[in-house]
């Protein structure tokens, strides 16, 4: 089942130095979201913000909340791990497990979950989520074989039916094209906009014509200077963003005149 995502007053530090200041943002259930703006602006802190990902990192920390539905992800009692399996992630490079074949890659999570299934079970989840990643036909030959002897946009494709096996509400992707070819990048847009028949999913690309053509609503954030920290300066349907945007940056960063 997708949730909606809804974002209040959300700041995130890195020990003293806040990264990203007072964003407030909702997303709804089975719709993609791009985050897009310059370098450095927070885009991909604000993303691991979403999953609890970003207390990870030594001296991370947020004040505001993040609702899953109803539920405040930084509410007293919350299990992070439990979070991270709700709302899942993809990186940038793909990080298939190098040394687990490409059917244990898949089946991984589940195996964490501490579940036991049958064989006939995981065998059935296992090509479920390869086939929802557009990878089965490619594959299914070579399920024993190891993950890291795909090609890269194979490998993002098995680390998405990884992500997919749990069960997620939502998937976050962290530039997930960035590493991958054109034919490579295209597969994963068409898998994306399949996906969000199922998924909420927010992404964060550099490519505008990505963020055109695969998101529903475009999420602009940029900072004021250097040091200061990111904000969310607007947030529409991708047309209206890309067409006819409300706030000057937001039309001088998507026509190329900075970032
Ligand atoms: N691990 C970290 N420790 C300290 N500061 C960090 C860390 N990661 C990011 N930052 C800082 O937080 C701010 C936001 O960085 P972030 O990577 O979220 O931006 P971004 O918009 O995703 O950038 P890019 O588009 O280049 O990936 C920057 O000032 C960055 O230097």
């Amino acid at each position: 089942m997708a949730k909606r995502i809804d974002v209040q007053g959300l700041t995130a530090y890195y020990g003293s130095h806040k990264a990203i200041e007072g964003i407030t943002l909702q997303v709804e259930p089975r719709s993609v979201t791009a985050f897009i703006g310059p370098s450095g602006c927070g885009k991909s802190t604000f993303l691991r913000t979403l999953n609890r990902m970003h207390e990870v990192t030594p001296g991370g920390r947020v004040e505001g909340r993040v609702l899953l539905d109803e539920e405040d992800l930084y509410g007293p009692g919350v299990d992070p791990v439990s979070v991270r399996r709700t709302v899942g992630m993809v990186f940038q490079r793909p990080n298939p497990f190098p040394t687990m074949s490409i059917y244990d890659n898949v089946a991984a999570g589940l195996k964490l979950n501490g579940i036991k299934y049958r064989k006939s079970e995981l065998d059935d989840i296992v090509e479920k989520n390869l086939r929802g990643a557009n990878l089965w036909n490619e594959v299914k030959d070579r399920l024993n074989k190891p993950g890291s002897g795909l090609s890269g946009g194979q490998q993002q494709r098995l680390c998405i039916a990884r992500a997919t096996a749990v069960e997620p509400e939502v998937l976050l992707m962290d530039e997930p094209c960035s590493a991958l070819d054109p034919i490579s990048t295209l597969a994963i847009e068409d898998l994306i906009d399949k996906m969000k028949a199922q998924f909420t999913i927010v992404i964060v690309t550099h490519n505008m014509q990505q963020a055109a053509r695969v998101s529903d609503r475009t999420a602009f954030f940029n900072l004021s200077a250097i040091g200061e920290p990111g904000r969310l300066i607007e947030v529409d349907g991708t047309e209206k963003i890309f067409s006819n945007p409300s706030v000057q940056a937001t039309e001088d960063y998507i026509s190329g005149r900075f970032g």
